[in-house]
């Protein structure tokens, strides 16, 4: 007999039919995590490489390696072959600055809108509005496998919570954006999470939520979620010690100068919060003009040598090409859809340029 939790979970797990349960909505069954992680497998080899990989970012942020921790890479990912030929660039250029950097690659997969928009490859990777989620999912994982492959450590926004259970055994870092460093859902989900993540400030420029969301992320939690197999579950964690504060400014200005950290570090010490500081040289920081970028690591890198060195990372928007373009049927190749980044050319000398100066 079927009770009303056993149709929902077989409609998770095996049914390939449209369901409708409301005249508002309708669902479409999705793969779970467990069927997904199965076809596409993480290696011993690789999970091994993940693994040190994030205590190499972690001995970044707690001060116990003096590199500087660098998030790079599209706004976006909406094309799998130009993301796979930047990642092999990123992967190519990460061993001439590994003295001064640790290179981890933006594998963005979805977005957070202000309003409407495309929300990334994981919502809609055909880019036509078809949302085609099992295809996004299946195109990120694999995707994101290839990059590993590379060698290079990955970096991802956790937006959806239901969406982290499918690639989060692939992250060296996440973020939680400005939008929803104020949610109790994604703090919950960074407590059980084995990786370090960034909280950003909000949209505002309030710093406040951001180290609220920290003390409550390093907490245990018990909260309802999906276990692998799509179930309802009761999910306990164990708190992330591993979190740190992102600026990526606000609507009232930029807040990546020193008077800014400054102020940023007081608000950490006045919590008695003790977490690293990374700028984002993208976003409100950079007035959504990816071209001021060079300046904003420049004066980042400054604050460094002056000696701020809880100033131990930094987040940068890129691509093959600069600028960005709307999303239409004609897309350039290598141009973000979504915000405008730093082409690869710009990137290559940045990066070899900032580490010559942190050598120096
Ligand atoms: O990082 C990307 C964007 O800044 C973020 O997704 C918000 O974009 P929107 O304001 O264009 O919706
Ligand atoms: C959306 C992003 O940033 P923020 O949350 O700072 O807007 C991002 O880094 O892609």
């Amino acid at each position: 007999m079927n009770s009303p939790v056993s149709a929902l979970q077989l409609s998770l797990v095996s049914n390939n039919s449209t369901q409708s349960d409301s005249t508002q909505r309708r669902t479409r069954p999705l793969p779970t995590p467990a069927v997904l992680r199965q076809r596409l497998p993480l290696n011993a080899l690789l999970a091994e490489q993940v693994r040190s990989q994030r205590e190499a970012i972690r001995n970044i942020l707690h001060g116990h390696d003096p590199r500087l921790l660098v998030v790079i890479g599209p706004c976006s990912i909406h094309d799998a072959d130009a993301a796979l030929d930047y990642a092999q660039r990123l992967a190519e250029l990460a061993p001439q600055v590994e003295d001064r950097m640790l290179l981890v690659m933006r594998a963005y997969i979805e977005k957070p809108r202000t309003t409407i928009g495309w929300k990334g490859l994981v919502y809609d990777p055909q880019l036509d509005g078809s949302g085609d989620m099992a295809g996004g999912l299946e195109l990120s994982r694999r995707l994101m496998l290839q990059m590993i492959e590379l060698g290079l450590p990955l970096a991802s926004e956790l937006l959806q919570p239901l969406v982290a259970g499918y690639v989060d055994d692939l992250l060296g870092w996440a973020a939680i954006g400005a939008r929803t460093s104020e949610s109790q859902i994604h703090r919950e989900l960074v407590s059980g999470l084995d990786m370090p993540v960034g909280f950003k400030n909000g949209t505002d420029g309030s710093m406040g939520i951001a180290i609220d969301a920290m003390r409550s992320a390093a907490h245990p939690h018990q909260h309802f979620g999906l276990d692998e197999l799509g179930r309802p579950a009761l999910v306990e964690t164990l708190g992330n010690p591993d979190t740190h504060l992102v600026l990526r400014g606000g609507n009232q200005g930029p807040n990546f100068d020193a008077i800014s950290v400054a102020g940023a570090q007081a608000e950490l010490n006045r919590a008695g919060v003790e977490a690293a500081i990374m700028v984002d040289c993208s976003h409100a920081n950079s007035g959504k003009d990816p071209m001021r970028q060079p300046e904003i690591l420049h004066d980042v890198i400054g604050q460094r040598l002056a000696g701020n060195d809880n100033l131990r990372a930094v987040m940068l928007e890129s691509h093959l090409f600069d600028g960005n373009q709307p999303l239409t049927a004609q897309l350039e190749y290598g141009v973000s859809i979504t915000d405008g980044c730093l082409g690869w050319a710009g990137t290559e000398r940045l990066l070899l340029d900032a580490a010559e100066r942190l050598r120096g």
